[in-house]
């Protein structure tokens, strides 16, 4: 939540020349609904179901497509069939003064239903790190670094 993974995703398929999707995109698209309002009317667990449907149609019809998605998308139970993944790794502290120092920062954490309490977020942050260690396959530390280090960094890593 809030690491970069979208904004590093479009920088790097400007960069590289190819094709990105977001899977929170998809499935606002599919719901006409924005994530924080289908939390909101239908629960995270309908939300959970949408993921696990994005995963399914990922895992047979996309080939050769970047993809980036939200911080929960990992308990997808495919998620070893749908590519390589990389985990943009960086504290809870780091991330979570980004977000509360950025300009639109009310609407970045309103975006976010799941960072809007800071104890419940940091609780999240730290059930989920060993599992996001555990899916991925590339891992590379955003802390401090331009955008174009990080993209770099993926490309060698992935030996785009
Ligand atoms: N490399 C970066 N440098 C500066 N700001 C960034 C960078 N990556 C992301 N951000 C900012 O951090 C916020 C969260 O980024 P986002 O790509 O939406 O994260 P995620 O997709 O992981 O939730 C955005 O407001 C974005 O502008
Ligand atoms: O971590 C999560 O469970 C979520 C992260 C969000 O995406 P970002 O990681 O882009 O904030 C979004 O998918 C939804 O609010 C749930």
């Amino acid at each position: 939540m809030g690491v970069g993974k979208g904004t590093t995703a479009r920088a790097f398929a400007k960069k590289y020349g190819v094709y990105n999707i977001d899977t929170d995109d998809l499935i606002e698209s599919k719901e006409n609904k924005e994530v924080k309002k289908i939390f909101a009317k239908k629960g995270e667990a309908y939300f959970r179901q949408c993921e696990q449907q994005t995963a399914d149609w990922i895992e047979k019809c996309v080939k050769g497509t970047l993809i980036s998605c939200g911080g929960g998308f990992y308990k997808v139970g495919n998620i070893d069939k749908l590519g390589t993944v990389v985990l943009l790794e960086a504290s809870f502290e780091w991330i979570h003064k980004r977000l509360k120092t950025a300009k639109n920062a009310k609407a970045k954490l309103a975006k976010r239903p799941l960072f809007s309490k800071e104890k419940e977020a940091k609780r999240l942050y730290n059930e989920r790190e060993k599992a996001y260690l555990k899916v991925a396959d590339v891992i590379v530390n955003v802390e401090n670094k331009s955008l174009d280090e990080v993209i770099a960094e993926i490309a060698r890593k992935c030996k785009v």
